[in-house]
């Protein structure tokens, strides 16, 4: 089946560029009502946590487990849960929070193919725009926890460390779950990255890597919590 041309792919056409010249101009207003709905549904938001992971993660699986045990820690220590609002790990993550009693968010985009937010969300969008939604996850979350993923989730982290590093935002713990699946990556940046010092120590630094739930929540807490003391003054910045 010939998949179905979103708005995203219309913004993103450089073939016909010329063609879009006039709509595009009318199409940045409708990119900025998508910031404008975020803003209106999200600003009220508890402290939350945004985890990433694979869509196709599947149900029952060792990594679903994980999630859903992520996102019920991250409940119970008060932490409301944001996902992309799609299957696999993004659900297993919203149904660890909902079924813990938390606060569960689905940010969802708009898919060349047919897709609903999952079952496990309280306060759900749905975004036309991709680097509108990541604005959002960054804004209304205090660290990012990723599950193992493909490419959307490596965009996620690392789109999450580019802003830590170039300072666009400050002591934003990023939590890597999963040391089987992770540990190759990790080697590779600290082998190649770092030993041809394309990045730095301290860059590495910024990454926890661990497959213990508990260790990844007290993380995600002692980082809020230097943060929080520091935007009351009881920190230098
Ligand atoms: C591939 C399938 C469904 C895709 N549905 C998605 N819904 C919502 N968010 C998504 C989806 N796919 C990717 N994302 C975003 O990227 C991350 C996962 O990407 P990965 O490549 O699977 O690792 C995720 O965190 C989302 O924000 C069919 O089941």
């Amino acid at each position: 089946m010939k998949p179905k041309i979103t708005t995203d792919s219309h913004l993103l056409d450089t073939v016909h560029r010329h063609e879009w010249k006039q709509r595009d101009a009318w199409r940045a207003l409708r990119i900025l009502s998508e910031f404008v709905d975020g803003f209106d549904n999200l600003s009220d938001l508890e402290p939350a946590v945004s985890v990433f992971g694979s869509a196709r993660t599947k149900p029952g699986s060792s990594e679903y487990l994980l999630g859903e045990r992520l996102g019920s820690a991250l409940a119970k220590a008060g932490f409301g849960v944001i996902t992309g609002g799609g299957p696999g790990a993004m659900e297993a993550a919203n149904r660890g929070a909902r079924e813990a009693g938390g606060v569960s968010i689905g940010l969802g985009i708009e898919l060349p193919f047919e897709q609903r937010l999952n079952d496990f969300i309280d306060l759900g969008m749905d975004f036309r725009y991709f680097f509108v939604r990541k604005t959002m996850f960054v804004k209304y979350s205090q660290a990012f926890c990723v599950l193992p993923g493909g490419f959307g989730t490596m965009d996620e982290l690392f789109e999450a460390l580019t802003l830590v590093q170039t300072k666009k935002i400050t002591r934003f713990p990023v939590v890597l779950l999963g040391v089987d699946y992770w540990s190759g990556l990790i080697d590779w940046l600290r082998d190649r990255m770092l030993h041809t010092t394309k990045i730095t120590e301290e860059d590495l630094d910024l990454i926890l890597l661990t497959d213990d739930v508990d260790e990844a929540v007290a993380h995600v807490i002692k980082e809020s919590e230097y943060l929080r003391d520091e935007a009351s003054g009881k920190k230098d910045v």
